[in-house]
Order: structure tokens, then sequence, then C-alpha cells
């Protein structure tokens, strides 16, 4: 993204420090950065953090609404490519920040790796996510979303007119008029009224086909291992195993999603269990029959008549034997096209895409968990407070001693399924892994991250008398089997521990090691022990030494043993000391070994 003169700053962020000399800028994911020259020492250091060229850009890779594409254009550069092939969708998405599809686009890894990073939102303008190549997704931490209401009750209609066009043979007798013909009997149907539906796949759809197929008359049972009984008999559906579903039915209709465990679960050895002239309409995905098995039943007649909307391959070939099979009623993947339906499609979608690139948490994440707004209020602080205490523990962990098992404690007087630590888990992983390595961490890919570099997170609730108000009262984090950079930082169990809490909204260090201190955690941190005594001259000396080069101290705080015995002293730095005085702090003879942190 290239920096314009017009573009805008929105976030800037001051050193005290007055800078000088030429400015340079340089773009990193959309972000750039303004560097100053200092003259005084010719180093480089980084003052303004700014969005330039605000605007993110957007690829609409499928025909999307125009209230969703308006939407989405108050906020970004939208750029509405259709029918990309392949290559040219890896050649676009290195420019993007986003991309909205349905389902007629493969988002497949190789997507993911042309984006180089800057790809941070796909949005699927519907609800099967089968054509996202949801693992990469996650590794690339980019966050997935899907439009899941808006279309349920456009594919529940779509099926039910599949049911009835079928069963009276609408399509065939259409074509056989208008190719002059007039054939009565040729086309006598068959009946709905009082014929037993299988519904397999009890969700939005299934349910919304159950209830139009009970209004047509119809028993209805279903199948479903996950739905819940009582919404099953809220409807008036029975619930009933998969063989019994797809043995007792005259109709079956199909709406569970495509995974490992749903493809090709209409096959051979299931169609032979059929009763003999069953009626099956598809209106989920293509690849959960197995096609060539579905032709050969129509064939044998076990199947009478399908009525498919969806394909295994999307568009099937001309040739196809199963679209040209005379029993069988086709659509081209209509279920989600009524006008109503893309308008909500579209709508849902854009809010979810601009809300997840403004960095809201989004609610139709498939990704990534899903915390609900208030609980994200609540745990704003302790989602800060999470990843520098993350920041801090790895810092504090001496060179080649390799993290492998990270602790978590949360402390709180509420009960323990009243915390949802998947948030803080993730940020905790964030800051232990961002300042050792080139990876980005974010929600999404927070746990695989770990996971892929070995790194074992244990969790464990501890549950404190008090008041149940705040949701937690600290964390804290242990690395073990490590050896410290700063010996103190070591607990008497032997790991590198460092405690926080939250006051008035801001996150404190209070405990590192065996030494209780309170600094908040706002800037970076010095922590220093000191020889035997806590000697009140020590926190002039190091203070001069910082004010000497102009670095601003926000806080200073001193945890002691026992007074006059052991202390370790943490001060707050707005800016990073130079090399030298940080020497110089190291060779105050009271000082017996000290770490320079950064938040
Ligand atoms: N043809 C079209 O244009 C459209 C197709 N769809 C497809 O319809 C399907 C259902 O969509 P929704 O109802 O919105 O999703 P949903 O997630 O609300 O419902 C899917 C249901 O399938 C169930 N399920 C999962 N594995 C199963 C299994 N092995 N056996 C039986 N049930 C199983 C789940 O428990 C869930 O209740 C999806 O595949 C979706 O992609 C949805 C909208 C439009
Ligand atoms: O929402 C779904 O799962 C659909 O199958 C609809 O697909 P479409 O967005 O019409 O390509």
């Amino acid at each position: 993204m290239a920096a314009s003169a017009s573009s805008t700053i929105l976030k800037l962020r001051t050193s005290s420090t007055a800078a000088s000399g030429r400015p340079s800028l340089s773009t990193t994911f959309g972000v750039t950065t303004l560097s100053f020259r200092r003259r005084r020492d010719q180093r480089h250091r980084r003052f303004v953090v700014l969005a330039l060229d605000a605007k993110p850009t957007i690829l609409v890779a499928e025909k999307l609404g125009a209230a969703g594409v308006n939407l989405l254009k108050e906020f970004a550069n939208v750029d509405c490519s259709y029918n990309l092939t392949p290559e040219e969708l890896c050649t676009k998405i290195s420019l993007c920040d986003a991309l909205i599809v349905r389902s007629g686009t493969k988002v497949s890894r190789e997507v993911f790796e042309s984006s180089a990073g800057r790809l941070k939102v796909v949005g699927r303008a519907g609800v099967g996510i089968d054509n996202v190549d949801l693992a990469a997704a996650t590794e690339h931490g980019c966050l997935v979303v899907n439009a899941p209401t808006a279309n349920t009750v456009a594919a529940a209609e779509h099926g039910i007119a599949l049911l009835t066009a079928m069963s009276r043979n609408i399509a065939q007798a259409d074509a056989s008029v208008k190719a002059g013909k007039w054939e009565r009997s040729k086309y006598t149907g068959v009946s709905l009224v009082g014929k037993t539906l299988a519904v397999m796949g009890f969700g939005k759809v299934g349910s919304e086909v159950s209830r139009r197929a009970k209004g047509l008359g119809m028993h209805v049972i279903a199948h479903d291992p996950y739905a819940p009984a009582d919404r099953a008999r809220a409807i008036g559906v029975e619930l009933v195993s998969f063989d019994e579903a797809i043995s007792s039915a005259d109709f079956i209709s199909l709406h569970m999603p495509l995974t490992a465990s749903t493809s090709k679960i209409l096959n051979d050895e299931n169609f032979a269990k059929m009763k003999k002239g069953v009626r099956i309409v598809n209106v989920a995905r293509g690849g959960v029959i197995d096609e060539e098995a579905l032709v050969k039943a129509l064939d044998a007649g076990i199947v009478a008549q399908a009525a498919l909307d969806v394909f295994t391959v999307e568009p099937p070939a001309k040739d196809s034997k199963l679209i040209q099979h005379e029993n069988v009623t086709a659509t081209p993947h209509l279920g989600a096209s009524t006008m109503e339906a893309q308008e909500g499609v579209a709508i849902e979608i854009a809010e979810a895409v601009v809300g997840a690139l403004k960095g809201e948490l989004a609610a139709t994440a498939v990704n990534a968990p899903m915390v609900p707004a208030e609980v994200l209020t609540e745990l704003k602080p302790f989602v800060a407070l999470a990843e520098k205490l993350g920041r801090l523990a790895v810092q504090l962990v001496a060179g080649g001693s390799g993290v492998k098992n990270v602790k978590v404690t949360y402390a709180s007087a509420r009960a323990p399924d009243d915390l949802d630590t998947r948030l803080l888990r993730a940020m905790i992983i964030k800051g232990l892994i961002e300042p050792i390595s080139s990876v980005f961490v974010n929600l999404v890919n927070a746990d695989f991250t770990a996971k892929q570099r070995g790194l074992r997170i244990t969790e464990e609730r501890v549950i404190l008398d008090g008041s149940p108000e705040s949701p937690l009262e600290l964390i804290q984090v242990q690395i073990s089997n490590v050896e410290s950079k700063f010996a103190s930082a070591i607990s008497d169990s032997g790991e590198i521990k460092v405690e926080g809490r939250v006051k008035d909204g801001i996150p404190h260090l209070t405990k590192t090691g065996s030494f209780e201190v309170d600094v908040s955690l706002e800037g970076s941190l010095i922590l220093c022990r000191q020889v035997q005594v806590d000697q009140p001259g020590m926190i002039g000396k190091v203070g001069s030494i910082l004010a000497e080069e102009n670095v601003n101290v926000s806080f200073m705080s001193v945890g002691r043993i026992a007074p006059r015995k052991q202390a370790v002293m943490a001060i707050g730095v707005d800016e990073e000391p130079t090399k030298q005085s940080l020497k110089k702090i190291g060779e105050i003879p009271a000082v017996e070994e000290f770490v320079y942190l950064k938040l």
C-alpha cells in the first residue's frame, strides 16, 4: 500500500524526547511507520505509528448484494472482480486485506500463502465454508467469518420447491409441453401427505424444512447426532438413528454440512438400506452423496427420483450421467438465490468483515472463539494484562533455555465455568511468542502457533473468597525448567514467575519470583535487585542515570523480603535507555543484577 500525501493519520504516539533530522517512511502490512534519524547518536527511533492510506482493500470475488457492497465502500476500497482464475486470485490477494466469496471460489492454501500475511479476513457470504481451507486460514492467522442466518429460509424454501416439483414431475412435464407434447399419464406424480420425510441434519435449514413439510401433512423424522431433542419435539419431529431414518423414509432431504464424516454418506451401502422407490432432495452439498452410487441406485429403481441443487463439482460436466438422468431434477445451486436472502447475506457479511477489520471480535467467526460483547468489555483490561505478563515472562528466560512448559493460573471469586479463558490464553501466547520470533500471533492462530512451537500451556483456576464483581483477581504466568537472566524472577519452587492484577483498569505487575512489587505495565520496565540493603539512595542513583539521556521514569516500586534485606526495584520508563545507561545502572555497586524488559 503506497503512502500518499492525502493519507490519514489514525494513531499518533510520540516520545517525550525531541526528534530531529530527516524522517523516513516504511510500510509493513499496511501500517506505515515514520522514523526520525536522531542527529545526536544516529540511531533510528520510531516515534509515530500511522495507518497511512488508512482504507483497507476488500476483494469481492463473487456477486454480492448492493447493500453489502455499499456498506463495504463506506469503510474500504472495494475491488469487485468476478470469475477470477485461481492464478488471478493468488496474484490479486497480496494487495487485499479482506476477501469476500460465495460458494463458487476455492479459497485454497495457495491463496493464504500468496497473501504473504496481508489477508486478515475471509468473509463467506453464506453458510457452507467447505470451499475455504480453514486449517490454512488458521495457520496464517486469518479470520474466517460467515453469514449463517440470512439465507436459511431461502434454502428451506428451495428444498420444499424441489420436493414438490420432483413429486409432481414439474420440470420434466414443463420440458415436454415446451417440446410440443401432451403426456398426461407419463407425468403422474406421487402425493406427499402422510408420507415419511427423513430430514438429515436438523440445523437451521433442516428445522425450517421440517416445519414446512409438516404443513404439507408429512410425517417428519430427523437424524442429527448433535441436535437438541427438545427443539425437535417443539416442531413435532422425532429424532432417530441414521439407519432408522434412511430405511423408513419415503423422502430424504439432506441438510448437513460437508465434512470429513459426512462426505459420501449416501453411498452404495446406505442406498441398499433404503426403501425401494425412495426420493431424495439435496440442497446441502453435492459431496455428501456418492454421485456414482446414486446413478446406480436410480438405474436400479432403489431411488425413484432425485432433486439436486448441489453437486460434487460445480458446475457439473455437461454429459454427467446424473444430470442427464430422466429421474433427476437439477438446479444450479440456487438454494440461497432469492432477492431477500442475497440482500440479507450481503449485509450480514459486510458487517462481519468490516467489524473484523476494525479489530472487533466477530460473532460469526468460524475459526476463532466467539466472545460476546459484554464478556469482552469486562475482560478487556485483563486481556492487556495477559499479553504483558506473557511478554515479561519470556524476556526473563535466559538465552538457550528453550521455553516448553507454561502454567497459567487465573484466580477469581467467580465460579470456574464463569470465566472464558480462551481470549486470555491467546493473549498470553501472543506475549510469549512475539518477542522471540517474527510470527504474528492473534486470537485465530494462537493455539495453533503454540502447538507448532512445542509450547505446552496448562491452565489452572483458583477460587478466591471475595466479591465476584470482577471477573478476575490476578493472573500468574510460570515458565518451568528454564534458567532466568534475572535470578530474582525465579520463585521458591524453581519457575520463572510473574503475577499481575488490574488496578483502576490498568494492568500492574504485582509479583516477580518471590518479590512483591507494584508497577503499572504501561511503558517498559527495568528490574534490579539490590545487594542486602534497600538503600534509600538507590532510587535517586538510577533515576539520575536515566535523566541524563532524557529517559522519562514513569514510576518506581521497591519489593523487599524484609526491611533492609534483599529488595527488587521495578522502574517504569517511557523510552528505551541506551546500552550505556543500562551499563551504568549495572555498575552501581549496590545493584546485584538487573534486566530491561520491553512491554
Ligand atoms: N444450496 C444452497 O444454496 C444452500 C446450502 N446450504 C447448506 O445447507 C447445509 C445446512 O445449513 P444450515 O442449516 O444453515 O447449517 P446448520 O449448521 O444450522 O445445520 C447443520 C446441521 O447438520 C448437523 N450435522 C452435522 N453432522 C451431521 C451428520 N453426520 N449427520 C446428521 N446431521 C449432522 C449439525 O448438527 C447441524 O445441526 C450446509 O451444508 C449449507 O452449506 C445452506 C444455505 C444455502
Ligand atoms: O450458504 C450456503 O451454504 C450456500 O450454499 C449458498 O451458496 P451461494 O452463496 O449461493 O454460492
